[in-house]
């Protein structure tokens, strides 16, 4: 079956970043570039029409639609619309292309800078149903090399990256209705349990935090409204009282800064003082006894054992973050770097919010502290600051960005699940407890260098005040096996 237009005259396109359509003898229709293109540009965003398997087993993969369409993630094939299907192949790709479920699109982005008038070529996998036309001879494989799963554009007939490597029982997990409750030994992860809750005056964990005496109870309002505006309500206090009544005396929990608050000047207040707080909520009667001696305390008994229900909905949502992570790992590698990413899926069943992929850089970046986790948080905080991608680039900081009463509003990853290739290591274990994570899902543990449970666990550290759900991936639920790395490294 000939792929191929027999038109030699390729038609004008309309892309905005320059691309254009032209033909090469032998490979018929590309992309090209009509001038310099800088490396992570996005140079096209394919919508896709779908095929279902049986449609595609049917009639598409008896027609040149065989050598067009891309493995969609359920087992659908996509015909990318667009420039999509006109990217040829090359075993050095100098384009990246990412299936998004969400938008049903694909997007293809520039892996270095392009030289005007260079082809634009995407990697379509080691399988290839044609003889390939290249420059250099770098890819040459063996007929039973695997598939890296790098996306690829696949004829019909391979066994989809996905499909080899969900086994059996992962397949019937996913299977049936979508608001049903999965049993905890049925999920596709290990949670980690943390230590017992404190249940002895001597363990339970404090911090310092100001408050200040309230001599006229009806002064509380206004306080409270005044600790709204002046951005002191911190989610680091969220799981203590504002209010301490004792007999006659009301005192008000301001905020755990370094330095004194300065307190409102229409209000007549004593100065106001530091004293221990608990860290976190009770998980138990006894706790919440203990912990209010210091500071009333919430009760939060949900947390002790008894963890967050999973439905099956949000499994098949973890199981499509898990191969974007996997794709975004092999990525990494084709690249040069480490098979290592991060990766923040908009949270189950969110139509908006934030969303973000990284891998590893420290090799391709020459930069040891470009780790996959940090590159993913440097994102996220990149386009919370409106696109200052650069932090390299000083910029102009605004008045609220120098308030530091304000620091609690640029908590980046609250209530947010980030899901990594390996445990993170220690540094980066601090930065998503900076980040205020809400969960994180690793594949690969790090005995000897892991931040989550490996060499230590920094969320359970004595002095940590915020903790995260920590939970491992069951490995053998996936072919992973190009992902693991020397344990001696940090991830
Ligand atoms: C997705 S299409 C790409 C667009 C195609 N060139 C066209 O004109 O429609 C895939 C087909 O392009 C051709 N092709 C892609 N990359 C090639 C390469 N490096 N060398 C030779 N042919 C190539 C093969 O015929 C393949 O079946």
């Amino acid at each position: 079956m000939n792929s191929q237009s027999t038109s030699t005259a390729a038609p004008e396109h309309l892309n905005s970043t320059g691309c254009r359509i032209g033909y090469t003898e032998g490979k018929g229709r590309g992309v090209y570039a009509t001038c310099p293109i800088p490396k992570r540009t996005v140079v096209e965003i394919s919508p896709v029409l779908f095929f279902s398997k049986q449609e595609y087993d049917d009639h598409g993969k008896h027609t040149v639609l065989d050598h067009y369409t891309f493995n969609w993630k359920d087992g659908r094939m996509a015909l990318a619309l667009g420039l999509g299907s006109l990217f040829n192949h090359s075993n050095t790709p100098n384009v990246s292309f990412t299936l998004d479920p969400q938008t049903d699109s694909i997007r293809y982005e520039t892996v270095r800078d392009i030289d005007p008038h260079e082809e634009l070529c995407i990697f379509y996998g080691h399988k290839l149903w044609f003889d390939p036309l290249e420059s250099n001879s770098l890819g040459e494989h063996s007929e039973d090399e695997v598939d890296d799963g790098w996306g690829g554009l696949s004829m019909v007939n391979d066994e989809s990256e996905d499909s080899v490597s969900e086994n059996a029982s992962l397949r019937a997990l996913l299977d049936g209705n979508e608001d049903e409750i999965i049993d905890e030994e049925s999920l596709p992860f290990i949670r980690y349990k943390p230590p017992p809750e404190e249940e002895e005056l001597a363990t339970i964990r404090t911090m310092l935090a100001w408050v200040v005496d309230v001599p006229e109870p009806r002064h509380i309002t206004t306080l409270l409204k005044w600790l709204k505006k002046a951005g002191l309500e911190n989610p680091d206090l969220g799981h203590l009282k504002r209010i301490r009544k004792q007999g006659e005396k009301t005192t008000l929990l301001i905020s755990t800064c370094l330095s004194a608050p300065t307190l409102p000047e229409d209000i007549d207040l004593p100065e106001p003082v530091q004293v221990p707080v608990p860290t976190s909520a009770a998980l138990t009667l006894t706790s919440l006894a203990l912990k209010t001696t210091f500071w009333p305390t919430f009760y939060a008994p949900r947390r002790k054992g008894e963890s967050e229900a999973w439905p099956r909905g949000k499994v098949r949502w973890a199981v499509e973050a898990i191969k974007t992570l996997a794709s975004e790992c092999r990525k990494a590698k084709i690249r040069g770097d480490l098979p290592i990413a991060a990766y923040v899926p908009l949270p189950y069943s969110a139509d908006e919010g934030k969303k973000a992929i990284a891998h590893d850089t420290r090799v391709s970046a020459k930069h040891p502290l470009r780790h996959a986790v940090l590159n993913l948080v440097r994102q996220i905080a990149a386009a919370e600051s409106q696109g200052r991608e650069d932090e390299d680039v000083p910029v102009q900081p605004s008045e609220d960005d120098m308030n530091p009463l304000r620091n609690g509003s640029n908590y980046l990853l609250t209530s947010l699940t980030v899901f990594l290739s390996h445990e993170p290591c220690i540094m980066c274990s601090m930065a998503l407890l900076h980040s205020r994570v809400k969960e994180v899902i690793y594949l690969h543990p790090m005995e000897k260098t892991g931040g989550c449970g490996g060499l230590a666990c920094l969320p359970t550290l004595q002095g940590v005040n915020h903790r995260f759900d920590i939970c491992r991936w069951k490995i053998d639920t996936f072919n992973l096996q190009d992902i693991i790395i020397d344990d001696n490294l940090d991830a």
